[in-house]
């Protein structure tokens, strides 16, 4: 298993994860590199959610000359993917590489960064649309968003997501990069979350943006700067 406790939250430790996101922090890496790296940050997470937190269970299988005992996974039917708009678009599509049967859910959710943060470090969000399939007691539920900053906008997602639904058997919050400011926020208002991510970086600037991060992620992928 190649995910890492780190206390706060559990790292994705896989070394093409390491470097795709090296990748993707470069400024000089442009649109489409960018957005197949988070298509790939992705579809390697969710192979790693199944490798660490998924079973499997034995079935007998013919093979053309025999007939043999092989390993399933468990419970690929029973996960739900949340797609927070926009950025996590390519990160989902990534995912669904490993959940190709994945029931979705898309929220679109944006920071109000003319507004800025407030003096708890939140920032108010907004959110447009909400579309979210039922969850079941068997369900895996990961919520992806490659941008963990303040959390506000993770915690505002949750809130819909975890609104009289029964809890989920695991509820993964998904990210590529992550502040610890964020981690701690989403961690102490949803204690019953798996916080996963790729990298834990150092702070949050004035503007609310993680450093060393990697810029917009959605103005990035959608080249809309
Ligand atoms: O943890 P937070 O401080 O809430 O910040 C993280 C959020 O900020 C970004 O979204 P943004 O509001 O820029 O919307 P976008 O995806 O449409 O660019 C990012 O994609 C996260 O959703
Ligand atoms: O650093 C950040 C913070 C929020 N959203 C981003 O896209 N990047
Ligand atoms: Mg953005």
């Amino acid at each position: 298993m190649a995910i890492e406790d780190r206390g706060e939250a559990y790292l994705v430790t896989h070394a093409l994860a390491k470097h795709t996101l090296t990748k993707i922090r470069d400024v000089n890496t442009a649109q489409v590199a960018f957005r197949k790296g988070l298509v790939k940050l992705g579809r390697i997470a969710g192979y790693e959610i199944i490798d660490g937190a998924m079973e499997t269970e034995y079935v007998s299988v013919e093979t053309p000359l025999a007939e043999t005992t092989g390993e399933q996974v468990r419970g690929l039917d029973d996960v739900v993917i949340i797609n927070v708009l926009r950025a996590a678009t390519p990160f989902v599509e990534g995912l669904l590489k490993a959940f190709p049967r994945a029931k979705q859910g898309v929220i679109s959710a944006g920071r109000d960064e003319e507004a800025g943060m407030n003096d708890d470090g939140e920032f108010p969000i907004t959110i447009d649309y909400v579309k979210l399939p039922e969850i079941t007691e068997d369900d895996t539920v990961i919520v992806a968003d490659p941008m963990l900053a303040t959390g506000s906008t993770m915690c505002t997602v949750l809130d819909h997501v975890t609104d009289e639904q029964p809890d989920p058997e695991d509820l993964f919050v998904l990210s590529a990069v992550s502040a610890p400011d964020g981690l701690l926020r989403v961690g102490e208002q949803f204690p019953q979350a798996d916080l996963l991510t790729v990298a834990i970086d150092d702070h949050l600037d004035d503007d609310g943006f993680i450093v060393p991060g990697l810029g917009d992620a959605g103005d990035r992928a959608f080249r809309t700067k």
